[in-house]
């Protein structure tokens, strides 16, 4: 690292090695609340540590859960719903993973809580699952912008004579919050909790992490399709004992992409054909483009080219929308591709860590590709070795547009990171990582 606002990368040649991932960002999370809605102590190991997960973990900390660190990775968690502390302040930085599911959870609770976070997180819309949760008779408020944190939770009058109708356009995290949560709601009303989903929704394997891990604490969903969820009255969460987090499949897909372009192989472990993660199948896109993959149960290798040479990646046009966290470093491979690269249906890239779209448009554009964007779509055109730009690459407090530009150093010119240390939501040692198995 060169100071602590940037970090300036050489021009790289090649990639392999192995790669032990940290834990998975959304199945952490989860399992973390799960776990502390559940009746009984679960041990969980694998869990990731950092920004994203040390909000979670604070939170529950602050509303009395009982949590006890058994060694770095490991907690052991035991259930109380609701939780003891009726009345807390909670900060939840820019997670996603936190805020929705927390702020459904907290809403059948019946206490008083106020739940905030930084100002991007105040600009990403909860509006669809505030509705929601009223409807179901929750009580929450949005105390600056209509359809936005902050929000105020107060004591509702549970129960829905109708189902309870959620959109699916904007975030998958909102149906995920409201079935991670329907357990509190049917314990507290004595009913079932159907909910119906109000027409497109979006990310849909994360929807499947969610059914996972809530039948893992002994909670079977009823799925009518993607259309119609119902939770009996019965349901109720129970530990399972101990669970292992797998590795982060979004974060797996930097070093699939290392193992594509700088020849490889790059052995990926806490990730393979078992795995729950919708972002596994980023394997395919990478396959489809010329790498060659070997599926583990619980790794991946990937071999590729070796884009220093002048060997190309086979271009793209491809809908995103199931896995659009590992879709950005698809975005950052077309810059090797051999011909124009189209990225279709991420419109919900706009409302995450930044305006992702805009934010990869501009920053590729510093290297000095062409790039077209519309409002959900993205299409980037390759780079000629002559035509690449030494660039500064901002960041925008993104984590994944950090770890993305790290792939910009397999051009012939040097690149400029700014602000690494953003990675801290999802992966704080990737950079340490990441050069561990590279060299020119
Ligand atoms: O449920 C989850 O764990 C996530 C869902 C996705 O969000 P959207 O449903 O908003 O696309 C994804 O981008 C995010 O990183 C994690
Ligand atoms: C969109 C992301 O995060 P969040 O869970 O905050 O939505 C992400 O990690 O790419």
């Amino acid at each position: 690292m060169n100071s602590d606002a940037s970090l300036l990368l050489q021009p790289l040649a090649s990639a392999k090695g192995d790669v032990r991932l940290p834990g998975s960002k959304s199945i952490s999370n989860r399992v973390l609340l799960l776990a502390a809605l559940a009746q009984g102590t679960t041990r969980v190991g694998g869990l990731l540590d950092s920004d994203d997960t040390r909000v979670m973990v604070a939170s529950l900390r602050e509303l009395d859960v009982s949590l006890t660190e058994v060694d770095e990775s490991t907690l052991e968690i035991s259930g109380q719903c609701p939780f003891p502390n009726a009345a807390a302040e909670l900060f939840l930085g820019n997670a996603g993973t936190a805020f929705r599911p927390l702020t459904a959870a907290l809403a059948f609770m019946g206490g008083d809580y106020r739940l905030s976070g930084v100002p991007r997180m105040h600009e990403r819309p909860i509006g669809d699952l505030v509705d929601a949760l009223r409807q179901a008779g929750a009580r929450v408020d949005c105390l600056a912008n209509d359809g936005y944190p902050p929000l105020a939770i107060g004591k509702g009058a549970l129960g829905a004579d109708e189902p309870v109708r959620i959109k699916g356009s904007v975030s998958s995290q909102f149906l995920t919050a409201l079935l991670m949560a329907a357990p509190i709601y049917t314990a507290a009303t004595g009913r079932d909790l159907v909910i119906e989903v109000e027409g497109v929704l979006i990310s849909r394997p994360y929807i499947l992490i969610t059914l996972n891990l809530m039948a893992r604490f002994g909670v079977d969903v009823k799925c009518e399709g993607w259309q119609r969820f119902t939770i009996p009255a019965a349901a109720a969460y129970r530990s399972p004992g101990a669970i292992s987090i797998e590795g982060d499949a979004s974060s797996a897909s930097y070093f699939m992409a290392l193992g594509a372009i700088g020849g490889g192989p790059v052995h990926i472990h806490g990730v393979g054909s078992r795995s729950i993660q919708g972002d596994i199948a980023f394997a395919d896109t990478l396959q489809a483009m010329g790498a060659q993959v070997e599926w583990h149960a619980d790794s991946i290798e990937i071999s590729g080219v070796q884009v220093a040479r002048g060997d190309r990646l086979k271009a793209f046009d491809e809908d995103f929308n199931l896995i659009p966290d590992a879709a950005m470093t698809a975005a950052a491979l077309a810059l090797y591709a051999d011909g124009p690269c189209t990225l279709r249906n991420i419109g919900s890239w706009r409302v995450k860590e930044t305006d992702r779209i805009h934010a990869m448009a501009t920053e590729l554009g510093k290297l000095g590709a062409k790039v077209e964007e519309g409002d959900d779509w993205l299409r980037v055109h390759p780079l000629e070795r002559a035509d690449w730009r030494e660039a500064s690459i901002a960041t925008y407090d993104d984590h994944r547009m950090a770890m993305c530009f790290s792939l910009a150093a397999f051009g012939p010119c040097p690149v400029v990171i700014e602000d690494p240390a953003c990675v801290s939501k999802t992966f704080p040692d990737y950079f340490s990582v990441f050069q561990a198995m590279v060299s020119a």
